[in-house]
């Protein structure tokens, strides 16, 4: 697919795919692209060109019919709602939610349900947008950078979560900065670069000769200009 605005390539022709029972670790610079790619797949934004395809559906489609979950880089403000609140309240968007209570404490959102959304921790409204994302049983999870500024305690909670959505068959779409998070989590790594795929492989392929960080500096020129 490819995406312009105000003049500019943000993607070109950019194709990839991410299979069930697999994580997907999306690649890129700042500016590459990736939270793009992931709106133009969840629907919220409309390529210029190409076609996104979700378990053969249109995005709006497959979203309407709660096959696919996201956890935002950054929501809205949810203002003044509890993070039970508000988790009670999208499983009730959907036919067979997870069980509230059982996702938060997996998640230790248990500790803060009391606080109001906005005066969570940066780390703490991450949680419960992730929690947001799986509470409808999605078979595809889109997660926008789910573990940037966590505490390793936290991250690697997030880590065995989204190992266990694996297991289940889920597809897992993520990106990240961090490229351990990426070497120990994926299966599969595109590498993006201005809108365009520079290259893509399992880890064991891409790291045969040098580390992940390596490839990445290599591929990319983090010229978003
Ligand atoms: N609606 C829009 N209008 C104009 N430019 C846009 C629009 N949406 C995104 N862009 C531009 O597209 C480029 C890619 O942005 P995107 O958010 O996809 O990057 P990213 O790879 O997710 O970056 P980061 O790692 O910093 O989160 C950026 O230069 C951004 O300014």
């Amino acid at each position: 697919m490819s995406v312009e605005r105000a003049g500019k390539a943000i993607l070109t022709e950019l194709s990839l795919t991410a299979e069930p029972a697999q994580i997907t670790a999306l690649l890129g610079p700042n500016g590459a692209g990736k939270t793009t790619s992931i709106r133009c797949c969840t629907g919220l934004m409309t390529p210029d060109s190409g076609s996104v395809h979700i378990f053969g559906k249109e995005p709006e489609a497959a979203t309407a019919q709660g096959l696919v979950g996201v956890m935002p880089q950054h929501t809205g403000a949810w203002s003044g709602i509890k993070p039970l609140e508000l988790l009670a309240f999208l499983a009730g968007q959907h036919a067979h939610p997870l069980p509230v209570a059982e996702l938060a404490r997996e998640l230790g959102i248990d500790a803060f349900a009391r606080t109001p959304y906005r005066r969570l921790s940066g780390g703490q409204q991450q949680l419960v947008n992730l929690a947001g994302a799986l509470i409808g049983r999605p078979a595809l999870v889109f997660l926008d950078e789910p573990t940037a500024g966590l505490d390793p305690h936290v991250r690697r909670r997030v880590w065995d979560l989204v190992r266990r959505l694996r297991e289940s068959g889920v597809a897992v779409l993520l990106t990240t900065h961090a490229m351990d998070e990426a070497e120990s989590l994926a299966d599969r790594v595109w590498i993006i670069d201005c809108g365009r795929v520079t290259v893509s492989g399992t880890v064991p392929e891409l790291t045969a000769t040098q580390s992940l960080e390596d490839v990445f500096l290599e591929v990319t020129s983090g010229d978003v200009s």
